[in-house]
């Protein structure tokens, strides 16, 4: 994303991208025509977070993956949407799928190492995170990739953050989100019935943290629904997997 191509957008069989007309881009354009409707009275008041973990909920995946889950993890969660919504050099990105060229259905952004982040919370979160699991990870995060999924059209296909070292190393990438609730789904790769499926819903401020095996023996995706407000969210990698 941003700078770094993701390759799941044009993958065959990625109908998430299929029916994506409606927007008028160019590649890397900071245009776009949706208008956004945030009001943030709408997510209420966020939990008295404050990056914690002792309410971290470990959920063990198989194959040595696993998803960790805080609810209401970040504080100033209306504060960072808003920043973020206005404050990202949002990106429209499109790429070739077969003979054609397609929207990729939501906005990016990647604030790579020595780029400060919009909101100092999401400073405080990367370092906190960073200490956090550090025993565990062996580095700290580096990278914050940012997505803008401005209704619910907008999605992300099944994939996983392979690009790096995530096809061949235990790795993690901690996902914080704001905004409207979203569905984050997940699959094995391993069965080709599609069993052994499971979706977490990120809220306003939630953090999920995928490690272990999970890039390499898991899928994940942020499926399309028939109505949503809009829902930012924030990646943090280490370095080299995307
Ligand atoms: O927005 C999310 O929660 C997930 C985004 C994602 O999987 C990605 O950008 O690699
Ligand atoms: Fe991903």
């Amino acid at each position: 994303m941003g700078r770094v191509g993701r390759p799941w957008d044009a993958r065959p069989g990625n109908t998430e991208i299929a029916d994506t007309p409606r927007v008028r881009t160019r590649v890397r354009t900071l245009e776009y025509d949706r208008p956004v409707d945030f009001q943030s009275t709408l997510f209420g008041a966020s939990a008295a977070a404050a990056l914690g973990f002792d309410a971290v909920e470990r959920h063990e995946l198989s194959a040595g993956a696993w998803v960790d889950v805080a609810r209401g993890w970040l504080p100033e969660a209306d504060q960072v949407f808003s920043t973020m919504v206005e404050e990202v050099p949002w990106r429209a990105e499109r790429r070739r799928m077969y003979d054609r060229v397609v929207d990729v259905p939501r906005l990016v952004y990647t604030y790579m190492i020595g780029e400060d982040l919009p909101h100092p919370a999401l400073t405080a979160a990367r370092e906190a995170l960073s200490d956090h699991y550090l025993p565990e990870l062996g580095e700290p995060f580096r990278t914050a990739g940012c997505c803008y999924y401005r209704d619910g059209r907008d999605s992300v296909a099944w994939h996983g953050d392979t690009i790096g070292r995530g096809s061949t190393d235990d790795t993690m990438v901690a996902i914080v989100s704001v905004g409207d609730p979203r569905r984050l789904a997940l699959r094995p790769r391993d069965r080709v019935d599609g069993s052994g499926s499971l979706s977490f819903e990120m809220g306003h401020g939630d953090l999920l943290v995928m490690g272990g095996s999970c890039q390499r023996t898991w899928e994940h995706a942020v499926p399309k629904v028939a109505s949503a407000g809009p829902r930012l969210s924030v990646q943090f990698r280490p370095l080299n997997v995307f």
